[in-house]
């Protein structure tokens, strides 16, 4: 058994009149102390103690970098999965307050999904004891349906589970790749089909939760042994699932009306959804009956990461403004919840024979 980890990162504030403070007008504020996050109120100028305070596995303030975040959150997890353990690692956080800086990072600042990717292909490469075969998908939940990043025209695409895959979207398209480079240019080339809108609280608002998955299957490099019944037959297979949720959204806020409305209210449904399962989860084994996954598509592709077989790390965004507090103390809600949540991990790894081994001799370029 195994908790998720749980961090929570604050964004810089907007204003950049107050940029070098995090307090308001009001006098409350968002202090960070090592791995505590707490809210501080000050009575004409005398502080008082604590209002709120949360304590969590790291704490990101608003000058930490994406590498920070990556090397201290996912790097662990990332090179797991290259053990044949399944990881995923997702952003949570009201709109605005940097899910897609953290995943997705800027050019001079990348994120958690090019540092993971890289990373990857440096540790597959170097790998003297095991052959690797990578495949890659992206998608996106717009409106609750599922579209396929790679292929436009694979839209309102299908889950389904097998005892062979697991919990799978039918139709989505995989790609081998053999670099960090090709997988790149594949994900610039997914983003343009990604649904971006433009709300009051962000020019470039995600519209969709996209996740990016790669499939890692791996086998001991060939020994020269003819013991054909070895530990090196073995065959590994893992997914790493990284994913950039739409924001939660106040719509008085965000200003939405039309097309931006019926996307907030799917936003926030499936948003919802994952916060029943996450309390469901976190009431302990006993209590828990029934964890409604099939309530939305999210849950349902997130439900090996949520309770399952995966090594899993959420980061919470929140914004430290004080017209955010409140959506700021919701976020920080969920996180504590998600902290007491345990996954059941083992390495998953398969003898190679039948259907998997026929696939793998097919479809094995080796690095
Ligand atoms: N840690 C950070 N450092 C610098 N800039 C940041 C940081 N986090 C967010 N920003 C900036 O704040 C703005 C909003 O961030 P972002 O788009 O990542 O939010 P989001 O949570 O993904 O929003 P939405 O849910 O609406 O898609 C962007 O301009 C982004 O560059």
């Amino acid at each position: 058994m195994e908790k998720i980890c749980v961090a929570v990162r604050v964004r810089p504030p907007v204003d950049l009149e107050s940029s070098t403070t995090t307090t308001n007008s009001n006098g409350s504020h968002w202090k960070v102390e090592d791995n505590r996050i707490s809210l501080h109120r000050s009575l004409a100028g005398t502080p008082l103690p604590p209002a709120l305070s949360y304590t969590f596995d790291h704490v990101f303030d608003h000058d930490c970098s994406n590498s920070t975040v990556y090397d201290l959150l996912t790097k662990d997890i990332i090179h797991a999965v290259l053990q044949g353990f399944n990881g995923t690692a997702f952003a949570y956080g009201q709109t605005s307050s940097g899910k897609t800086f953290t995943m997705n990072g800027s050019d001079n600042n990348p994120g958690i999904i090019h540092r993971a990717v890289k990373d990857i292909f440096s540790k597959t490469n170097m790998s003297t004891e095991r052959e690797f075969l990578i495949r890659v998908s992206y998608m996106e939940i717009y409106n609750e349906e599922i579209n396929d990043l790679f292929a436009v025209e694979n839209q309102k695409l299908q889950i389904h589970e097998s005892l062979e895959r697991g919990i799978f979207v039918a139709g989505l398209r995989e790609e081998i790749v053999n670099s960090a480079e090709q997988v790149l240019k594949l994900i610039e080339m997914g983003e343009v089909n990604r649904h971006f809108g433009e709300t009051n609280m962000n020019a470039r608002s995600s519209r969709s939760h996209t996740i990016f998955r790669m499939v890692i299957e791996s086998k001991g490099k060939d020994s020269g042994s003819n013991d054909h019944s070895s530990l090196d037959d073995a065959i590994r297979v893992s997914v790493l699932n990284l994913v950039d949720l739409a924001g939660s959204e106040r719509i008085a806020k965000t200003g939405a009306g039309g097309v931006r409305l019926k996307e907030g209210k799917h936003i926030n449904k499936s948003l919802m959804t994952l916060g029943n399962v996450i309390n469901k989860l976190s009431d302990g084994a006993k209590q828990r009956g029934h964890i409604p996954y099939r309530d939305s598509k999210l849950t349902r592709i997130l439900q090996p990461a949520l309770g399952g077989n995966a090594k899993t790390s959420i980061i919470c965004t929140v914004a430290p403004e004080e017209v955010h507090i409140e959506e700021t103390k919701g976020t920080l809600q969920f996180a504590s919840r998600a902290k007491r949540i345990t996954n059941c991990v083992q390495v998953n790894e398969f003898k190679a024979q039948g259907a998997l081994a026929c696939r793998l001799g097919a479809e094995r370029t080796p690095r």
